[in-house]
């Protein structure tokens, strides 16, 4: 069973579903209003009770809605025309060369995942080719390998944070300070090389980042919902504001196609249902995501937030408990080097797993000479076999010492284009969207991070007063004895 839309294919045919099943089960689990709901989402009318607003993530795929607008898609684009031509001259007066995106979580995986998969499709008019970085981890560990090839006054910073408060961000930040402190004033790294994008004007404003270069979205976009706003800014610095455009098209097309396809024909639809069915009539409890090229070798990761973060949740849209089981745990790898090493266990361990691969089938030219390109297509083509030899053997086996009859869904892009990209992205945001509304959950908010933040900050007053351990546990209390 495959659905082919303009920028992207489904096969389900592993899934071992016909269409009358599939037409069963959504009959039995797709609530009577939801159609409505999908499109509320649309509208960016649809309700996140928890927090009591809107989610609006949807209107930053228009080129010109009134939320691009009001995340001031103007100054978007002239940061990332000044940047990438080398016309960002920093505090002394040098070229900028190298962008450092300091953020987490949504303010990162989304903005790293996009630079990488889509450098190819680069425009090609940049004068002054620019290096963009990625900082997330609170450790630092990071910028400490990155710092020492750096140069203050030719690097600016994007301060990336939704919320504007986040620890690990601000942290870093802190550190990106000192470390520019010895080539420039505060007031000199301010003005020319720090970039804020944010949800929260008045705290870009307070930590001294000059309005023109404040780039703020709206709150009611989820910080894992985030890359198609201003958070996006690396991917549009890494690859032009026109390439940036075209992912966004690309994700409003699978916008329309949720909105509009029969059951039998839509994307986002039967990736829901197919996985509600996994969890809930095969037991199956997690997805392994097995992107088949490399420049998606970080899918995984963007997929685990963006699932498990939304649909990982034990408490129904009016917060009241449930007592049945909502989104899988998410796991997955680059599944070329899979194979040599986790696979194994896929293919003849215990436990069950339902799988998506993620397949392209072209690369596009480049300007490699004949013969390597030659080598490169071979390369492709090589992994496409692998990929359908995979997951054959782990739908069918071989009748004796390998079971099979694990599910597995096969997404195929003939290229990885900026439009087939966001298109893929949007996908997975309606599958999960669609589990949430199955599930009755609120796939929109996090308050289990929010309680792990808190009880972080509490830790951390201990170390910092050396007072009141003994409310902790033993354990806790003998690590920071050491410490
Ligand atoms: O963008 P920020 O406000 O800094 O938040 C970064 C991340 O932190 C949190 O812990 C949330 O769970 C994530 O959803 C969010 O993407």
């Amino acid at each position: 069973m495959m659905i082919t839309t303009q920028h992207l294919a489904l096969d389900l045919t592993y899934q071992g579903l016909t269409r009358d099943q599939l037409q069963q089960f959504a009959n039995e689990r797709l609530p009577r209003d939801f159609a409505e709901l999908r499109a509320q989402l649309l509208k960016g009318t649809y309700e996140n009770p928890s927090e009591g607003r809107q989610v609006t993530h949807v209107l930053n795929r228009s080129r010109h809605s009134v939320v691009a607008a009001n995340g001031g898609r103007n100054r978007f684009s002239e940061i990332v025309r000044t940047l990438r031509s080398g016309k960002w001259l920093g505090a002394t007066g040098q070229v900028v060369t190298d962008v450092i995106n300091v953020g987490v979580g949504g303010s990162d995986l989304g903005p790293l995942l996009g630079s990488e998969a889509l450098q190819e499709f680069a425009d090609d008019n940049t004068a002054h080719p620019l290096k963009v970085h990625f900082a997330s981890s609170m450790d630092g560990s990071q910028l400490y390998t990155l710092l020492p090839q750096l140069n203050p006054a030719t690097t600016l910073v994007i301060m990336a944070s939704k919320s504007f408060s986040t620890i690990d961000t601000l942290a870093n930040i802190r550190t990106l300070k000192a470390w520019a402190a010895r080539e420039l004033s505060e007031q000199q790294w301010l003005e020319k090389h720090v970039i804020g994008v944010s949800s929260n004007i008045e705290g870009m404003t307070n930590f001294g980042i000059p309005p023109a270069q404040q780039l703020s979205f709206a709150e009611s976009v989820g910080g894992r919902y985030s890359l198609w706003s201003a958070i996006g800014l690396p991917i549009a610095l890494t690859v032009g504001a026109n390439q940036f455009a075209r992912m966004l098209d690309g994700a409003k097309a699978m916008d329309a196609h949720f909105g509009e396809a029969e059951l039998h024909e839509n994307i986002p639809l039967l990736m829901a249902l197919t996985g509600v069915y996994n969890r809930e009539q095969r037991g199956i409890n997690n997805l392994a995501v097995l992107p088949y090229d490399g420049r998606l070798r970080k899918l995984p990761d963007y997929l685990q937030q963006l699932d498990m973060e939304s649909n990982g949740k034990q408490q129904d849209r009016n917060g009241k408990p449930i007592d049945y089981p909502t989104g899988p745990i998410i796991w997955g790898g680059f599944g070329p080097n899979g194979q040599h090493a986790f696979y194994q266990h896929l293919h003849q361990g215990y436990d069950n797993f339902a799988a998506d691969f993620v397949l392209v089938l072209q690369r596009a030219a480049t300007e490699f000479d004949a013969a390597t390109q030659a080598e490169f297509a071979e390369q492709q083509t090589l992994s496409v076999a692998n990929c359908l030899a995979h997951r054959r053997l782990m739908w069918f086996g071989d009748g004796k010492t390998y079971p099979g009859q694990h599910p597995s869904n096969l997404l195929l892009l003939q290229e990885l284009t900026p439009q087939a990209f966001g298109a893929l992205i949007a996908a997975y945001e309606h599958k999960v969207f669609t589990q949430g509304v199955i599930w009755k959950i609120n796939s929109f908010d996090q308050p289990g991070v929010e309680l792990g933040k808190k009880i972080a900050n509490e830790v951390l007053e201990v170390i910092k007063t050396g007072t009141g351990s003994d409310a902790f546990d033993d354990s806790t209390q003998a690590i920071l004895q050491r410490l």
